[in-house]
C-alpha cells in the first residue's frame, strides 16, 4: 500500500508516526510532501525512513490513499496543485477540519472517493480518537482498509459527516483542552510553595496515573474519585470548593465555541 501525505505537519506527523510504530506500513511506503520546508521532510526522512518528494505526478502514481492534511486555508492551492496528476486509483483522506466532502470533490473535480477524518495528535502514541465519513462512492473494501489504518493510530468512530462538527471539538481539539486545564492545575500547584519543578514533575505523574487508571479500571470515573473521597476528609474539603464554580457550562462554552468555529469553516467554504 503507497500512502502519501499532502502537508507534513503537526497532525500529519503524528498520524505517520503512529503508523509506522504500529508496523501496519512500511515506512519507505509513505511519502511525505509539503509546501516548501524541505528540511523538515529530510528530518523525517531520517528519522523514520519515509520518503519524502515534490514532484506531484510521482507522488500521485500508484498512490493508494493520499492525506489532505494542510490547513483548510491552504487547500485550494493544494487542489490546483495536485488536480492534474490525480488518478482513478488515488482515494483521499481529508483531516481538514471543518471542509465538506462535497466542497474537497468540487475543487479536486474529480469523482474519487474522499473519507473525512477528525483524528487528534494523539495518534501519536497510538491513542487517537478518529471521527470519520466516508463519501458514498467509497467501496467495502476500500473503507475496511481504511479503518484498518485508522486503528493503527487509535481507534475509529464512524459517523455523519454533520456529527463531525461535534467530534472536532470533544476529541479533535480535546487534546489541547486538557493540556489546558493541566497548565492551570500546575500553576495553581506551583503556588503552594514547593519547587516548581517538583510541581511539574509530580503533577506529569499524576495525569499518566490517572489515564492509566481509567484505562484499566472497571470501575466509572464517579466511583473511583468517590474512592478517594473520605468523609469529612481533605478531597471532599477540595471538591467542595471546586463545586462554588460550574464546571460543567465552563466546559459547554469551550465545546459549543468549538463546534462554532468548525460550522463556520464550512460555512465559508461553502459560500
Ligand atoms: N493539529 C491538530 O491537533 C489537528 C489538526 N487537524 C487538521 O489538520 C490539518 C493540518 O493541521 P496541522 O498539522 O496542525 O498544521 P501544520 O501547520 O502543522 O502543517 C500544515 C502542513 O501543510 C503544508 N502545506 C501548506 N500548503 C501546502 C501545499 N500547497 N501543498 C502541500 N503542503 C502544503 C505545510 O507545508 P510547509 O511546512 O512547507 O509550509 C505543512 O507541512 C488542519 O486542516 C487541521 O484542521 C485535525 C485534527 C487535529
Ligand atoms: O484547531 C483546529 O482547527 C484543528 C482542528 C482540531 C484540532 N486542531
Amino acid at each position: 500500500m503507497k500512502i502519501v501525505f499532502y502537508g507534513s505537519g503537526n497532525m500529519a506527523n503524528a498520524i505517520f508516526t503512529g503508523i509506522i510504530n504500529s508496523e501496519s506500513v512500511a515506512p519507505e511506503n509513505i511519502y511525505l510532501t509539503n509546501k516548501s520546508n524541505q528540511e523538515a521532510l529530510e528530518d523525517y526522512h531520517d528519522a523514520l525512513g519515509v520518503s519524502y518528494s515534490y514532484d506531484d505526478a510521482e507522488l500521485l502514481k500508484d498512490a493508494d490513499y493520499v492525506f489532505l492534511s494542510t490547513k483548510p486555508y491552504d487547500f485550494l492551492k493544494l487542489a490546483e496543485r495536485i488536480r492534474p496528476y490525480i488518478n482513478d486509483n488515488n482515494k483521499f483522506i481529508s483531516i481538514m477540519a471543518g471542509l465538506p466532502i462535497s466542497y474537497i470533490r468540487e475543487n479536486l473535480q474529480k469523482d474519487n472517493p474522499i473519507a473525512r477524518i477528525m483524528p487528534n495528535t494523539n495518534a501519536h502514541v497510538g491513542h487517537s480518537v478518529t471521527g470519520i465519513s466516508f463519501s458514498t462512492n467509497f467501496g467495502p473494501t476500500s473503507k475496511q482498509e481504511v479503518l484498518t489504518l485508522i486503528e493503527a493510530f487509535g481507534t475509529a468512530l464512524e459517523v455523519k459527516e454533520d456529527h463531525l462538527h461535534q467530534v472536532t471539538a470533544i476529541t479533535g481539539s480535546g487534546p489541547a483542552f486538557l493540556y489546558h486545564v493541566f497548565e492551570q492545575y500546575v500553576n495553581a500547584g506551583t503556588k503552594l510553595g514547593i519547587e516548581k519543578s517538583q510541581v511539574e514533575e509530580s503533577i506529569k505523574e499524576l495525569i499518566i496515573g490517572t489515564g492509566k487508571m481509567i484505562e484499566r479500571s472497571d470501575l466509572k470515573m464517579e466511583q473511583l474519585r468517590k474512592n478517594i473521597t473520605s468523609k469529612g476528609g481533605t478531597t471532599q474539603a477540595g471538591l467542595n470548593a471546586l463545586s462554588n464554580h460550574d464546571i460543567e457550562a465552563v466546559f459547554l462554552d469551550c465545546l459549543n465555541a468549538a463546534v462554532k468555529r468548525s460550522i463556520e469553516l464550512a460555512e465559508t467554504e461553502d459560500d
